[in-house]
């Protein structure tokens, strides 16, 4: 298979990032130095690879999914000794022997794995991610990113945003239109760089899956009161004790509650139903 008879395909959300500025955006906020082992999650036909492969970096590791596109990139890449190619599904590739030695992960992600791409790279609360990546650098749905960023009061806070603020520090670089890839998404996306916080400097495990059993049982029915879900896991009295003591009014929906409320009323509950 060369570049000219390779077929696209949609169902793995191919979309070549054709806008060169936006490439060199990519090289330039991931400030790549000799020591930098770089995960690059579907390569494609290898444009943004190339572009992060002229840089001093130590080791650039790409996984595919597509057959199709393995021997073209390998065709392209094959005397470059800082690259080497995985064929899998990101989603269930065994990554343990590089892992650790990642440093930056990068990706115009296929926007149809959006949600467990973000639960594996920037994790799921409860669970140790247990490796050391600096900074993700993602260019995702727009409306994703927005979703990710909103804050308490904002219709779009949901537990995906209070979930990823509470593991990564997130910043949204600029929006892109869907001009910039070939064939255009039917969307606006963004590219956005997540640092996500060392595993040691975490709330306690326990602490984190507490917050998220709340928001699962609050956000299953977010136009609800908080008296009226969390009436499923306490009692009335549980309930009065608990607004109390942090300091939450319950007659709150849950996309009013912020980061530090949510904290506070998971600790409150641990030690109340001790
Ligand atoms: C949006 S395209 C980006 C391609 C290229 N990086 C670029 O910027 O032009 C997404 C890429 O991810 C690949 N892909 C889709 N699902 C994948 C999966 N589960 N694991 C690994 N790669 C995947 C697609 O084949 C495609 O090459």
């Amino acid at each position: 298979m060369n570049s000219k008879n390779y077929h696209q395909k949609k169902r793995f959300g191919q979309h070549w990032l054709v806008n060169k500025k936006i490439l060199e955006k990519i090289k330039e906020i991931a400030v790549l130095n000799e020591n930098d082992f770089i995960l690059e999650i579907g390569p494609g036909k290898g444009a943004l690879t190339a572009k992060l492969l002229d840089s001093k970096i130590k080791k650039l590791h790409a996984v595919e999914l597509d057959n199709d596109l393995i021997n073209l990139l390998n065709d392209k890449f094959n005397n470059n000794d800082k690259f080497s190619l995985q064929h899998g599904d990101i989603l269930s590739v065994n990554l343990d022997s590089i892992n650790k030695k990642i440093t930056k992960v990068i990706a115009n992600i296929p926007y149809n794995i959006t949600g467990p791409i973000l639960d594996i790279f920037i994790g799921r609360l409860g669970i140790i991610r247990n490796c050391n990546y600096e900074k993700i650098i993602f260019l995702m749905q727009k409306d994703v990113v927005d979703r990710i960023l909103s804050k308490e009061g904002s219709p779009n806070a949901g537990a995906l945003s209070i979930r990823m603020q509470l593991l990564s520090k997130i910043k949204k670089i600029c929006d892109v239109p869907p001009s910039s890839f070939s064939p255009p998404p039917k969307v606006f996306s963004s590219l956005v760089v997540f640092e996500p916080i060392n595993d040691n400097l975490r709330l306690d495990i326990s602490l984190e899956k507490y917050i998220d059993k709340l928001l699962r049982i609050s956000f299953n029915s977010r136009r609800k009161m908080l008296r009226n879900t969390l009436n499923s896991i306490l009692s009335n009295e549980e309930m009065n004790e608990l607004s109390e003591s942090s300091k939450v009014c319950f007659k709150l929906r849950p996309q009013d509650i912020s980061i530090n409320q949510w904290i506070k009323l998971a600790e409150n509950c641990i030690k109340i139903k001790k």
